[in-house]
């Protein structure tokens, strides 16, 4: 590298000794553009000042630009990094001075008559960079030359110029010390016409007009070039090589004398090559060179083509920084975004409109006021310490706070903050970007509430209950204190809604939601998951003991009486809850297995009679595994007609007759044999199976009772047992149940429908349904419940069934037999007593007037042929 930079230095040198007049001429270029470089730089770093001030007046309150105090304290606070050979002053728009970097009084100064006030009043830069004729300096008296811009307001109304007066001294010292010697000379030149700086002669040269002169014919035709003339400054005859700065009215004039060619011809030329270097070292202000190496010149060249090129580049980001400022100035005016800007202390400056809009305050109210007088008092102290600490910290801060507008309302907004730092580092401005999300958060915490609270109650949602029960879980493993998974399911709920309507469902439910949070701390987890399954997790446990405290308060607050309704419209709901309790770690070591712990020991308590709790045992994880099993095989005992139908007949007391029979359902189970109803009806009624099992049956029934009635008469009746869970039907299998009777032409009134008197009170809604079937009504174990006498004459009941456990007491059961056989006839009801084993106990209950009889005594249950074969024979007498 350095091997080029020689050879090129050296060729350029011996073909400036070959050719005297060019060698001049390259001479001169060589300083042009040296100079050149120099000037752009700096008229560049001064319009970097100038425009920082002028956006910073920008954005100041109208009245505050052309305040003195502020001005002063806007380019004080600017004014240290401002270069000692110039300085910046604010002119206000009728040209008056009103403020200096310098911190002079500039006050009654008048620049109206300057030409780049004039220019910028009449807007004909447009905010461009305008460099104004060398003057005298009204105030400093010391010669200048001037570098201004417009400075104007969003709406583009003229504020004022900023001018930036340059000490052309600074040009004049730099040119001296880049001569070899005094024939050399070197002017700058506005376009003018007017010397802004010149050596030598620099004191008759300044201001002087040159336009008239030859090189002003030069400029005309061409950029740049060379041309030999006397001088007009100092009449000494030398070639000048000019050229005109790119975009800025100013021209570089470099000349040198016959004298300086020829004493360049005698000398060596490396030294000449030297020189040129020193030149660009003191143009720079390095202000130390050496010639000892060439390398040295290598470095120096390169070093000048760089800072050529850096200024040229700064020129073009110059431009592209206004170009933005525009943007920003726009932005801020027509943001829909609430902007604010205040002074270091946290005086509001100026906001935009859309600030405005949000508070309800305009502009004028909010200046001088400071920025956290607009939030509201939700926001306590150490808040905005926080705000405070990271803005110090950090210069920026972004987050949430209320404020409240000019009418009192609340809002919550979104803000950023951000500093803007003076040339020592100094917060100078702090900028706050605001958005009102008060709509948007209120949005977005009902989505949060929908899906993670139940609307009814207010409780945690099955979600929410979820997220609890992991975090409580890591709690656990933290703190090594047990956790317990409590589920608490209403007992027949639905009863509830039947009787007392939804509405008043509702009301149970908020209720049994608050009594639940009376039960636990206000760390435990209450949940809905739907229905009426509550869960509840306590955490932490001290005591494990406190888990059985918790159930059983629990289950007396749910038996306690339900009040429902206004004054009204007040019922009372008698309910009763079943729970079921598992413990974290002991029972299971994830979620998911301990909802199911919890949900079968809840399911164990309502097994073993409701109204009470259970806690989670592994053998309830084995039994249910059974009955899930048991739940599939009667499910395929379904589709692959495994069920059985026996009959038990019933007997007319009066006569011995078979007059009726109980349809009764048998499984015949693969592997187990013959199963009684026993060992699989729950089964089928949690799991619903029922419901296809009761269809079965009474399709079964209806097929026999026409063949019987075929065979015996049309007053056969085959009764079925319609299960609890038959009721949450709505009806609909009554429906097709008659469409079936109507098909094959049998009566309604051929069937009996059998229920107990548990489901005759609760469910009675549904029984209005069944009597309007016409199929009749037997209420099955009566005396067992609690019916009342009013209960059956209201329901329609047909016949009552006297309890087995009355019929074999025999003495006072025997009593209570007659008993109800009077009151039932009474009122129009047949009665059927059933379990009758003995002879004595049939002649008992035939001499007390009981209507029909069941038993093993008379007949055990038997299949369908086997009763039709019995009835034939009953017949058999009659027809012969
Ligand atoms: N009022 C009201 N009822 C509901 C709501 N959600 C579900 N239900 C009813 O709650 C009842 C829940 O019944 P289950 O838990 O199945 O049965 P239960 O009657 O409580 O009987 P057991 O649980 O066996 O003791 C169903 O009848 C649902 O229709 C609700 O938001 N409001």
């Amino acid at each position: 590298m350095a091997a080029l930079a020689i050879a090129v230095v050296v060729s350029q040198f011996r073909s400036s000794y070959l050719e005297r007049e060019l060698s001049v001429k390259v001479q001169t270029e060589h300083y042009v553009k040296a100079m050149e470089a120099h000037v752009i730089y700096s008229i560049q770093s001064a319009d970097v000042s100038l425009m920082s001030v002028s956006n910073a007046i920008k954005v100041l309150p109208a009245t505050q630009s052309s305040s003195r105090a502020t001005m002063e304290e806007l380019l004080s606070s600017l004014g240290s990094s401002f270069d000692s050979d110039y300085w910046i002053t604010f002119v206000d728009p009728k040209g008056n001075a009103v403020a200096t970097s310098t911190g002079s009084n500039v006050t009654g100064i008048s620049y109206a008559d300057r030409d780049y006030f004039k220019v910028h009043a009449n807007n004909e830069f447009k905010g461009k960079l305008f460099i104004g004729e060398p003057a005298i300096g009204k105030r400093s008296k010391k010669k200048l030359f001037f570098l201004s811009r417009r400075v104007e307001n969003a709406k583009g109304e003229f504020l004022g110029v900023v001018t930036a007066p340059l000490n052309v001294d600074r040009y004049v010292k730099v040119f001296e010390n880049s001569r070899f010697n005094s024939d050399i000379s070197i002017s700058l030149i506005h376009a003018g016409g007017k010397v802004i700086a010149r050596v030598p002669n620099f004191e008759q040269a300044f201001a002087r007009d040159l336009s008239a002169t030859s090189l002003f014919d030069n400029v005309r035709r061409a950029s740049s070039g060379t041309y030999k003339t006397v001088s007009l400054i100092d009449n000494v005859t030398r070639v000048f090589s000019y050229h005109v700065l790119d975009g800025l009215p100013l021209i570089i004039v470099v000349g040198s004398n016959d004298n300086e060619a020829a004493r360049l011809l005698q000398q060596n030329y490396l030294t000449a090559g030297g020189g040129l270097a020193i030149l660009l070292l003191l143009m720079f202000g390095a202000g130390h060179f050496s010639l000892r190496t060439y390398s040295r010149q290598e470095d120096r060249e390169l070093r000048y083509r760089a800072l050529y090129s850096a200024s040229r580049e700064m020129e073009h980001q110059l431009l592209a920084n206004e170009e933005s400022m525009k943007l920003a100035s726009l932005l801020f005016q027509n943001s829909g975004e609430g902007m604010m800007v205040t002074d270091a202390n946290g005086l509001i400056l100026t906001v935009n409109p859309a600030f405005s809009l949000l508070s309800g305050y305009t502009e004028k109210e909010l200046i001088g006021h400071r920025a956290y007088e607009l939030a509201s008092s939700r926001n306590d102290r150490e808040f905005f310490d926080r705000i405070f600490e990271a803005v110090t910290d950090s210069g920026h801060w972004k987050g949430e706070l209320w404020h409240q507008s000019k009418n009192g309302e609340e809002y919550l907004v979104s803000m950023v903050v951000n500093t803007v730092y003076n040339e020592k580092g100094k917060p100078f401005r702090y900028v706050a970007l605001l958005s009102d999300i008060t709509q948007k958060k209120a949005s977005e915490e009902l989505i949060w509430r929908q899906a993670n609270f139940d609307t009814l109650t207010g409780l945690a949602n099955r979600r929410m209950f979820h997220e609890h029960l992991r975090l409580e879980m890591k709690k656990t493993d933290r703190s090594q204190l047990p956790m317990a998974l409590v589920f608490v399911d209403l007992d027949y709920f639905k009863e509830i809604n039947d009787t007392l309507g939804h509405d008043k469902g509702d009301m149970l439910l908020k209720q049994v939601a608050t009594r639940l949070l009376g039960c636990v701390r206000s760390t435990d987890t209450v949940a809905r998951l739907g229905g009426d399954e509550f869960t509840v997790i306590l955490s932490e446990l001290n005591n494990a003991g406190d888990v059985v405290r918790i159930a059983q308060e629990i289950l007396k607050k749910m038996s306690t009486p339900f009040h429902l309704g206004d004054s009204e419209d007040r019922q009372v709901a008698h309910i009763s809850s079943s729970i079921g309790i598992t413990l974290y770690p002991d029972d299971g070591a994830d979620a998911e297995t301990l909802i199911k712990n919890a949900d079968q020991a809840m399911y164990t308590a309502k097994q073993q009679g409701r109204n009470r709790f259970n806690y989670f045992a592994s053998f309830m994880q084995e039994a249910t595994r059974a009955r899930m099993h048991l739940v599939n095989e009667l499910r395929e005992a379904l589709q692959h007609d495994q069920l059985r139908i026996l009959y038990q007949p019933i007997i007319d007391l009066s006569n011995g007759a078979v007059v009726k029979a109980e349809a009764l359902v048998r499984w015949q189970h693969p592997v187990r044999g013959l199963l009684n109803p026993a060992e699989f009806l729950n089964v089928a009624e949690s799991s619903g199976l029922i419901i296809g099992i009761g269809d079965w049956v009474f399709h079964q029934a209806a097929l026999e009772v026409q063949k019987l009635q075929a065979i015996s008469s049309p007053a056969f009746q085959v009764s079925v047992n319609k299960s609890a869970w038959q009721f949450r039907d709505d009806g609909s299998n009554y429906r097709r149940w008659l469409d079936f009777l109507k098909e094959l032409k049998v009566s309604p009134q051929s069937l009996i429908v059998e229920v107990t008197e548990n489901l005759l009170l609760d469910a009675a809604s549904n029984n209005a349904d069944l009597r309007h079937t016409h199929m009749q009504i037997s209420l099955d174990d009566f005396g067992s419940g609690h019916c009342s006498v009013a209960f059956l004459k209201r329901f329609g009941v047909d016949y009552i069934k006297i309890a087995p456990e009355f019929v074999t007491q025999g003495g006072d059961g025997l009593l209570i037999c007659e008993a109800m056989i009077a009151m039932a006839h009474k009122l129009g009801i047949k009665v059927i007593a059933e379990g009758i084993e003995t002879q004595q106990q049939l002649a008992a209950l035939t001499a007390i007037g009981c209507d029909f009889g069941q038993g093993y005594l008379l007949s055990r249950p038997i299949s369908g042929p086997e009763l039709e074969e019995k009835l034939q024979k009953q017949c058999e007498p009659v027809n012969k």
